[in-house]
């Protein structure tokens, strides 16, 4: 009947779909790229600028907007720390307190999980779920981190993979039947060439793969494939070769073996609309045995290879199925969807319609999916006449297009379809990911920038304080140390002028005269007081000195609150005065061996440490110039009263003998008459001598005069003593060199030691103050950089997140594919 022969489709239809094949392969390899570069990148970032988290939604019932469903965001080495987050229609996160997007119905119930980028955390049994959590909770940053670097880099190899296949334009159809169904025949004028044997007889036996010529380098050939070889073109030793004239003979030979075998046959010079040149797929045709019950297994697991893209099964209109035929369908169309079904030998039916009817019917009981769309999927046609060129054959032409149509469609959907779908997983993946981490980044810049709001300003403070504080310390340091200066000066030179002039200083009392006899205990005693007097003296300066360092202590602890920051610990040192002037001395053990690193304070000031005057012995020495000073006497009348003791000491010794009487001489009346005098006076004694009645009376009166003059000293001493050693000692202690001169060698030492205190607690306030500055530089840095690093971070993620949505755009994901 005409109307079968009419066609169902129009044959542009071939075309159209291999446009939308081509578009599609290349839209989803161009999608591939820009993910596999999106991917490359999220590992790079992650491994030199920032360590990518991984986040962990649940899920929250949400009211206000289904589509944008609330969830609870945490990440995976920070279980605890929980964020309210919407999850956007392609997986984008947002705070829950964004504003919401319109609500859309398309958008379907999102899931918060991974597909792709999932990283399996959950460690342990299912049982244990606190020990789970508890473990998860402790991996750290880095360890995550690096799990997705591991993912991200097995996800760049498996689109890889996919860019392959996608790409991979070889396609094979398998074609079997029934014996004698005319599959030699079919393929012959699929091919438009006599290749396959036709018999009425039941003949193939071997599977016969026809591929292009090119190939096998453009040559003509049949491979017959070795048994257990794996095949190679390219390797002479896994196929005997044969003749393309010498297939039939081949095949007829194979007829008397039991076993199946492969054949590879390559063809040139076909013609440019036979189904194997059609420009796209490399489409290569399997001619099956026939079925009966010895190849049914071989054939059906030959249908089952992955890469057998659609089976095409020829029956007979003659017979109809076979229950061989069944068999197979049933099978063949439970594990594999595209079946192409050529009802052949068409012509010789009389009452097509109910041949048709009866077809279907079977279909569809074998193959509902197949019957659903049996005008693309079920053809009746004529094969032997379509071998035949002079005849037209429009039933088979719509036939050819058609089993094109599905060898693509078939392809698109087994794979580019798949490869679509992963890539919209794992770009949605992508988006969760760079959308999490933009929020960690956001959340970081914010922090950074408050810690840079306390810290910049304390930094700014103690930058502009700097100097101030030096300059502070600077003159407590000089005050200080000047103030001490000037009080020991006065305190030991009144001391000094006092004990000069026989009086004892402060509390002290000169001891009682004894009499006479006792005179050289009472020298000794008054030299001993007085002695103690400078000492005190020094004391009293010492004293001085420690309250006034004791200020200059206090003035830089306050110039310590006033510079340093809050939150950084002040000086825990105590001043202890009573320390001062003192030293550490290595002390002995209690066995008298030494201690290793004891040391023991000795306070007291030089008093305490013995090096006071009162206990030097060369200045306790009591000497019979300390009762007579003759030699002050001597010096003060002929030299400059200013000569240093020892010289003083030296010349004493030879003076000492006339000493005596001369220094009482020159006592005679309190007040000092000079050698002239005394020289003038013995001549005039000795002229008066000379002379007779002088010399009767003047005798007695010299006599009694040298005894009232001795008398006088002996009374005199009381209070002569103490000025004769006060002038000794003032003169003793003033004769030093420069540098260790009693007065100036205590100012030094007392101004040296406040200069010490007060530089040790200034020391101590500007190491604080340096190490407050340095800590807050080091804040200030850090947070400046965690900024830079967030910030670059946070327009890194929202570009990834772009990128994503381009990916998507030019792909065309989401749209209904033509194929
Ligand atoms: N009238 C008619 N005869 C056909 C048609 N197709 C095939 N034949 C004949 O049917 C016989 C068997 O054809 P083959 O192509 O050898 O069948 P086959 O299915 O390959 O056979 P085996 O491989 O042996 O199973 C041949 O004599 C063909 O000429 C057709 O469409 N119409």
């Amino acid at each position: 009947m005409s109307q079968t022969y009419m066609p169902i489709r129009p044959v542009a239809k071939a075309e159209d779909v291999q446009d939308a094949y081509n578009q599609h392969k290349d839209r989803l390899v161009n999608a591939i790229d820009s993910t596999k570069s999106i991917l490359s990148d999220i590992r790079s970032f992650n491994k030199d600028d920032w360590v990518v988290r991984y986040p962990q939604l649940k899920e929250e019932p949400s009211t206000t907007a289904p589509n944008t469903p609330l969830r609870s965001l945490s990440f995976a080495d920070d279980p605890s720390n929980v964020t309210p987050v919407r999850l956007g229609p392609t997986r984008s996160l947002s705070y829950s307190d964004a504003k919401e997007e319109e609500a859309t119905d398309e958008i379907p119930p999102l899931s918060s999980d991974f597909h792709v980028l999932r990283l399996d955390l959950k460690l342990g049994s299912a049982s244990s779920a606190n020990t789970a959590s508890s473990l998860v909770s402790q991996l750290e940053k880095s360890s995550i981190a690096h799990l997705l670097d591991e993912r991200l880099a097995n996800s760049i190899a498996h689109i890889d993979k996919l860019r392959l296949r996608v790409q991979d334009t070889s396609s094979k159809v398998l074609v079997t039947g029934d014996l004698n169904a005319g599959k030699s025949t079919l393929v012959n004028a699929l091919l438009r060439r006599q290749i396959m044997p036709v018999d009425q007889q039941p003949c193939t036996t071997a599977f016969c793969e026809v591929h292009d010529a090119t190939e096998n380098g453009d040559v003509e050939a049949v491979h017959i494939v070795k048994a257990g070889a794996a095949y190679d073109p390219a390797d002479d030793s896994t196929f005997t070769l044969a003749a393309i004239e010498d297939l039939e003979d081949i095949i007829a030979e194979y007829e008397t073996k039991d076993a199946e075998h492969l054949l590879k046959v390559y063809l040139a010079g076909k013609d440019q609309n036979s189904l194997l040149s059609n420009g796209t797929v490399n489409i290569s045709l399997i001619d099956a045995p026939g079925l009966n019950r010895d190849s049914i297994k071989t054939t059906a697991l030959f249908a089952r290879q992955e890469e057998i893209d659609v089976v095409v099964f020829v029956v007979s209109a003659e017979n109809h199925f076979t229950l061989s035929a069944k068999e197979f369908l049933w099978t063949a169309s439970n594990e594999k969807a595209y079946l192409f079904i050529v009802v052949n030998k068409y012509d010789m039916i009389r009452n097509k319609d109910k041949c048709k009817r009866i077809v279907l019917e079977q279909i569809k009981g074998l193959s509902p999916r197949t019957w659903e769309d049996s005008n693309d999927l079920v053809h009746f046609v004529d094969s032997a006449s379509a071998v035949n060129d002079d005849k037209e054959s429009f039933a088979f032409d719509e036939m050819e297009a058609a089993l094109r149509s599905f060898v693509l469609t078939k392809r698109s959907k087994s794979k580019l379809q798949p490869v679509e779908t992963f890539l919209l997983n794992l770009l949605g993946d992508i988006e969760l990911l760079a959308s999490a981490n933009k929020l960690v980044a956001e959340a970081e810049v914010a922090q950074a920038r408050a810690e840079l709001a306390e810290a910049k300003p304390v930094l700014e403070k103690m930058k502009s304080g700097r100097d101030k504080l030096e300059e502070g310390l600077e003159s407590v340091e000089e005050e200080g140390v000047g103030k001490t200066s000037t009080k020991a000066k006065k305190v030991l030179s009144d001391a000094l002028e006092q004990v000069g002039s026989g009086r004892p200083f402060g509390s002290l009392q000169l001891p009682s005269y004894p009499g006479l006899l006792s005179v050289w205990d009472y020298a000794r005693d008054v030299r001993r007081i007085l002695l103690e007097s400078l000492d005190l003296a020094v004391k009293l300066a010492e004293d001085e000195a420690r309250t006034v360092t004791s200020d200059g202590v206090v003035q830089i602890k306050n110039l310590g609150e006033e510079h340093l920051p809050a939150g950084v610990e002040r000086s825990r040192r105590i001043f202890m005065p009573e320390a001062m002037f003192s030293a550490v001395r290595r002390g002995k053990g209690s066995n008298g061996l030494k201690t290793r690193g004891k040391a023991v304070v000795v306070a007291g000031g030089a008093h305490g440490l013995g090096i006071g005057l009162a206990s030097r012995p060369e200045m306790q020495e009591t000497t019979f110039l300390d009762l007579f000073d003759v030699n002050h006497q001597f010096f003060l009348h002929f030299g400059d009263g200013s000569k240093s003791s020892s010289e003083a000491d030296s010349t004493a010794g030879a003076l000492s003998v006339v000493g005596v009487g001369v220094g009482a001489l020159t006592m005679v009346g309190g007040q000092a008459v000079g050698v002239r005098g005394v020289i003038e006076g013995m001549v005039r004694l000795s002229d008066f001598f000379s002379n007779e009645n002088a010399r009767k009376w003047a005798l007695p009166v010299v006599g009694a005069v040298t005894i009232g003059a001795v008398v006088y000293v002996i009374l005199e001493l009381p209070s002569s003593i103490p000025r004769t050693i006060g002038r000794r000692i003032k003169v003793s202690v003033e004769a030093e060199e420069d540098d260790h001169q009693w007065e100036s060698e205590n100012i030094a030492r007392i101004g040296r030691e406040t200069r010490k205190v007060l530089r040790l607690a200034s020391w101590d306030l500007r190491e604080r103050f340096r190490g407050a500055m340095e800590e807050r530089g080091k804040e200030v840095k850090n947070a400046e950089e965690n900024e830079k690093r967030a910030l670059k971070a946070q327009e890194w993620f929202a570009s990834v997140g772009e990128r994503v949505g381009n990916v998507r755009v030019n792909a065309r994901f989401g749209e209904v594919s033509a194929v």
